[in-house]
């Protein structure tokens, strides 16, 4: 379907916006539908960088519709509500996450699964159903089904909860459904990033044993002191490798490279599971017999669905987990996105888009409308 041009609808709201494989974004003013029955507007405060919105941007998945407004983890207030929105009322602390629509009558839909309907709608650079592109949460604004809105919970902030929209889901989900969330069991994060740091806190919130598998050795003292590790291992060490080989229960693989498998996967007891939560520009290289030696499981996971995704933000308000954040201002996203290619987040850049994002603070930028 040919994209139809967005500035058909009502409204104009700020937003930042890719508009090339460069991996950068600059201001632009794009139009958001009206208010509908269904639906309510939410004013932006907060909105999570996780490393799909620069997966996209710089095309790496080859299905960037530009421009890109990107921005999946989105925080903010209910400013308006349509006529027949039941959930939520003007001034409510809410967020949107990865999926802004799906069909709602195929099996996955309604069996509560609506995460792997073929018809999803992302929260941004996807066809919505007026045959626009959606655009994400680096915005000022934005206009959303209410079934597809979280209510932040009291004492979830909203800049560092605005994380677990995406990277809190995403690691909650499998958790749940391998069941890696019982005690004492032991589980293994590879990748200590947006995705990586929240599911070393929700397995020692699950009582689990945490053991992260990094490439970066100067990231050791924070996973254990801070984040509360048990165990903190190099990937590129042997010594470190041999001395956890097969004692994990499952491994949540949050890397944004690509990798060989036949070091991670000698790290699982036998009938572990390993689930892949990272989406790499370049295929994984994987041996048969990494999987048959030890019968093991390689699985996938996509985000979860919306009734999980109240479920674990009501779980983090219960154990006091948020994200670890840096704050940053849209004039310091470009630079973000470049520390964020090189691993160096700790962990998770959020967007002060309330105090930032403005006609005003963007006055010394021009503002192309779209
Ligand atoms: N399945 C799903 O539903 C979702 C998937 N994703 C995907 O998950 C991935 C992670 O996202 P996010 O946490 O935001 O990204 P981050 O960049 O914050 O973290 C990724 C981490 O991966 C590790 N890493 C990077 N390169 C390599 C490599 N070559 N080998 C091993 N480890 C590596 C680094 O950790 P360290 O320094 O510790 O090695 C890095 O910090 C992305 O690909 C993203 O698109 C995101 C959300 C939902
Ligand atoms: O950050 C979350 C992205 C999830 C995602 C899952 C599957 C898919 O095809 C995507 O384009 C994004
Ligand atoms: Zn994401
Ligand atoms: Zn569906």
């Amino acid at each position: 379907m040919a994209p139809v041009e967005a500035e058909q609808h009502p409204r104009t709201a700020l937003a930042l916006a890719a508009h090339d494989a460069s991996g950068r974004v600059s201001p632009i003013r794009i139009s958001r539908r009206d208010t509908g029955d269904d639906d309510v507007a939410i004013q932006i405060l907060y909105c999570g960088i996780c490393h799909s919105d620069l997966h996209t941007i710089k095309n790496e998945w080859k299905n960037a519709n530009y421009p890109v407004v990107p921005g999946h983890e989105i925080a903010g207030l209910i400013t308006e509500v349509g006529k027949n929105v039941k959930k939520f009322n003007v001034g409510d602390k809410v967020g949107v996450g990865c999926m802004v629509n799906t069909c709602q009558s195929c099996e996955s839909c309604e069996e509560g699964h609506e995460n792997h309907c073929s018809k999803i709608i992302f929260a941004y650079n996807s066809h919505d159903r007026d045959g626009t592109i959606t655009y994400g949460g680096y915005s000022d604004m934005v206009v959303v089904n209410e079934r597809f809105v979280i209510r932040f919970p009291d004492g979830v902030p909203l800049d560092k909860g605005a994380p677990l929209l995406c990277a809190g889901i995403t690691v909650y989900n499998p958790m749940k459904y391998h069941g890696l969330d019982e005690p004492g069991k032991h589980i293994g994060v590879v990748g200590l990033g947006g995705l990586g740091h929240v599911a070393v806190k929700f397995a020692k919130a699950f009582g689990m044993r945490v053991t992260v598998i990094s490439t970066s050795p100067e990231k050791r003292e924070e996973a254990m002191e801070t984040l509360g590790a048990d165990a903190f291992v190099v990937s590129s060490d042997a010594n470190q490798m041999k001395a956890v080989k097969g004692t994990m229960h499952g491994i949540l693989n949050t890397a944004s490279a690509s990798m060989s498998m036949y070091a991670y996967l000698a790290l699982l007891k036998p009938q572990g599971k390993m689930i892949l939560l990272g989406l790499p520009e370049k295929p994984l290289q994987i041996s048969a017999f990494s999987l048959v030696t030890g019968g093991k499981t390689l699985a996938g996971s996509c985000m979860g669905s919306i009734r999980d995704t109240q479920e674990m933000m009501d779980f983090a308000a219960k154990h006091g987990l948020v994200a670890d954040v840096e704050l940053i201002g849209t004039e310091e996203v470009n630079e973000a996105m470049e520390r964020l290619a090189k691993g160096e987040v700790r962990y998770r850049f959020v967007i002060d888009v309330g105090n930032t994002l403005s006609a005003a603070s963007l006055a010394s930028s021009p503002v192309p409308a779209l």
